[in-house]
């Protein structure tokens, strides 16, 4: 045997079933903040991290997307079984695997440990989620245990602070003790005899090891009577969103109007203090009106946030996906793409690589299709800004705050474009196949951990303000520039900006927008927008700010007084289902593998936001509203 030296890197894979704290674990471990939540399929790539352990030894930890079986069905189970037999060429296999169970769902973890024992390599056993195991009254013989499998067993609690301790020192004394490991690797797929030897040997095991109580998990049976049921259920569904999108609205307020004044006062200190000319031009018109009318959507993307991340930490997206099976699978949609299309309420990129999770690949194609349709919160900015402005901020029904509603209705516009092109991809790409019944295990409820949503919420606010910093900043940089210069020639008489490198690229797109009701200051905004959909927000607030606009005015009451509500609307329109953002065009190019596909994401969506933009401009014209 080879003796383990102190500076060698041992790698270590994370291998579980889905949702039984591997990431919790990896993060525990590593000191990473990899995305952690209550429901199957977070982990969709690998990701690794590194953990020196007192004794100076050093592990590589790769954490994996969990799967059932390494019959891998799905992409991200793929990736799994690829790791763990070594088949990925531009990695080196892991020299042990630890094995990661819920400690509350035994049976399930132990054919997977049994598979992966098959296989050859190294490995251990962690028994985590102790914690709730014991609440409930489940006791494990860890020593029983460990003979009846042949290697090391422990137990963690990943989330608590030093639940891992017993961990580490077990992968210590595993790496010791089996110094130089390696061995062979072989695996083929059981067949049905095999599958059941192994569900078998897993029940026998359990006998030996482990006392279930009398009483199954209470709570979460009560919850679910009601939570799951098809008509409560989807009430409370309803009413969690209704509430979601009021408080995105109203909660918000007084927070946003608190940065408002701050960037105002700043705004003030530049005039005061920098001499008039290009400089305070730049620092007011480009940094602050376009910058920092982004940053004001902060707390609106936090309070989003808060209620997805407790949500997802409490157990329930798994039921909500559950509920509107019946509806999604009507429009042609997979069960479990009921996931990646609310991740994308956040952000499409990560809800597109989520859609691994789906094994069908024509389910896989169709929901990467829709996934742009859900508003991501890039689109926000957008939205809170043409409501704030044109629609009066009243209560209706007595209770309900009209901006809150209309957002709601835009939100509600995209979900169901998303159903109807869904089905329509359905019929024109693969005329109504049935999709395979949709499994998805319903995770049991857990109370969300401060601690944790706090870190998730301080990370997605820096991440926004880290977009507002780079990409946001770069490109008000560049409509700053484009709408100064060239500067007006003396004795000019119209506004500064009519002579600008902007207005002659606005006046020439401003012949393919005029049906629309764009004008060519929106126009112009569209093309940086490419970078991300804020920049709308940014490059509208430079644009009007260097056109003159009252300096003290926001740009929304700007904009109450230079558009007519009908080409707010169509704007609004637009931007429900435009591909205003390179980003998600990247992604499916690389999740699909093909530019087909981008491209078809592309032109369906243009077709659809010309079209929308259109009617609704057209419309309301008629109506009165130009
Ligand atoms: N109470 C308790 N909760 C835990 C523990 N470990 C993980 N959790 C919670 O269990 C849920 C699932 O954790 P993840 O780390 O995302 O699970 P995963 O195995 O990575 O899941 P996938 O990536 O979907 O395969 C989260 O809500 C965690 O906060 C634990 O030891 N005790
Ligand atoms: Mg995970």
């Amino acid at each position: 045997m080879n003796a383990v030296t102190n500076t060698a890197i041992l790698r270590c894979a994370l291998v579980g079933t889905p949702n039984c704290g591997k990431t919790a674990l990896f993060n525990a471990l590593t000191g990473s903040r990899q995305k952690v939540a209550n429901y199957p399929g977070v982990t969709v790539e690998r990701k690794s991290g590194v953990l020196h352990t007192e004794s100076g030894l050093c592990f590589n930890i790769v954490d994996l997307p969990g799967t059932y079986s390494l019959r891998a069905r799905s992409p991200d189970e793929e990736i799994t079984r690829d790791v763990i037999l070594g088949k990925l060429a531009s990695e080196t296999p892991p020299d042990f695997l630890v094995c990661v169970a819920d400690s509350t769902n035994l049976r399930l973890a132990l054919r997977l440990v049994l598979e992966l024992r098959r296989v050859g390599r190294p490995m251990m056993l962690v028994l985590n989620m102790m914690d709730i195991a014991k609440k409930r009254g489940i006791e494990i013989d860890t020593n029983k245990l460990s003979e009846a499998l042949g290697f090391p067993v422990v137990t963690s609690i990943a989330v608590r602070k030093g639940g891992t301790d017993a961990l580490v020192k077990a992968m210590d004394d595993f790496a010791l003790t089996r110094a130089g490991m390696g061995g062979v690797c072989s695996w083929a797929p059981p067949n049905a005899a095999e599958l059941r030897a192994g569900q078998n040997e897993a029940d026998k095991i359990i006998r030996a090891a482990v006392k279930l109580p009398a009483k199954p998990d209470t709570l979460t049976t009560y919850l679910d009577s009601v939570l799951l049921h098809p008509v409560a259920g989807l009430i409370c569904l309803f009413a969690i969103l209704f509430v979601m999108f009021q408080a995105v609205f109203t909660w918000a307020q007084p927070v946003m109007d608190g940065i408002d004044a701050g960037f105002g006062i700043l705004g003030d200190l530049a005039k005061t203090y920098l001499p008039a000319g290009l400089l305070q031009s730049f620092i007011t018109d480009g940094v602050i009106g376009g910058v920092g009318g982004v940053i004001v959507f902060l707390p609106q993307i936090v309070i989003l946030f808060f209620f997805i991340l407790l949500l997802e930490d409490l157990g329930y997206m798994a039921r909500a996906a559950f509920l509107m099976d019946r509806i999604m699978g009507g429009a042609g949609l997979h069960g479990r793409a009921f996931i990646p299309l609310l991740s994308s309420f956040a952000c499409a990129i990560p809800g597109i690589m989520s859609t691994r999770v789906i094994d069908n690949k024509k389910d896989r194609l169709t929901t990467i299709l829709v996934a742009p349709l859900m508003t991501c919160s890039a689109r926000i900015p957008v939205y809170t800004l043409i409501v704030g402005a044109f629609i009066p901020a009243k209560t209706v029904f007595g209770f309900a705050s009209l901006q809150g509603l209309v957002m709601f209705g835009l939100y509600a516009v995209g979900i169901l474009s998303a159903l109807g092109v869904s089905f329509i991809a359905k019929q024109f790409f693969w005329h109504q196949e049935m999709s395979p019944p949709f499994m998805l295990e319903l995770p049991d409820y857990k109370v969300p951990s401060a601690k944790s949503v706090v870190l998730a919420l301080a990370n997605r606010a820096t991440a926004f303000l880290k977009r507002a910093g780079t990409t946001i900043f770069a490109m008000t940089i560049l409509i700053w520039f484009l709408a100064s210069f060239p500067q007006a020639p003396a004795g000019a008489t119209g506004p500064a900006i009519d002579y600008s490198l902007a207005a002659m690229i606005g006046q020439a797109l401003h012949p393919l927008l005029a049906p629309i009701g764009f004008n060519w200051q929106i126009s112009v905004a569209l093309i940086p927008g490419m970078a991300a959909r804020e920049v709308a927000v940014a490059a509208l607030g430079t644009v009007y700010s260097i056109s003159g606009g009252d300096a003290e005015a926001q740009i929304g009451t700007l904009l109450a007084h230079q558009w007519s509500l009908a080409t707010a609307l169509a704007f609004l329109a637009w931007y429900i289902f435009a591909p205003q953002c390179a980003s998600t065009l990247a992604v499916i190019k690389r999740e699909t593998g093909s530019w087909k596909w981008m491209w078809i994401t592309f032109g369906y969506m243009l077709a659809l936001a010309y079209v929308a933009a259109f009617i609704t401009y057209h419309v309301a014209v008629m109506l009165g509203a130009g």
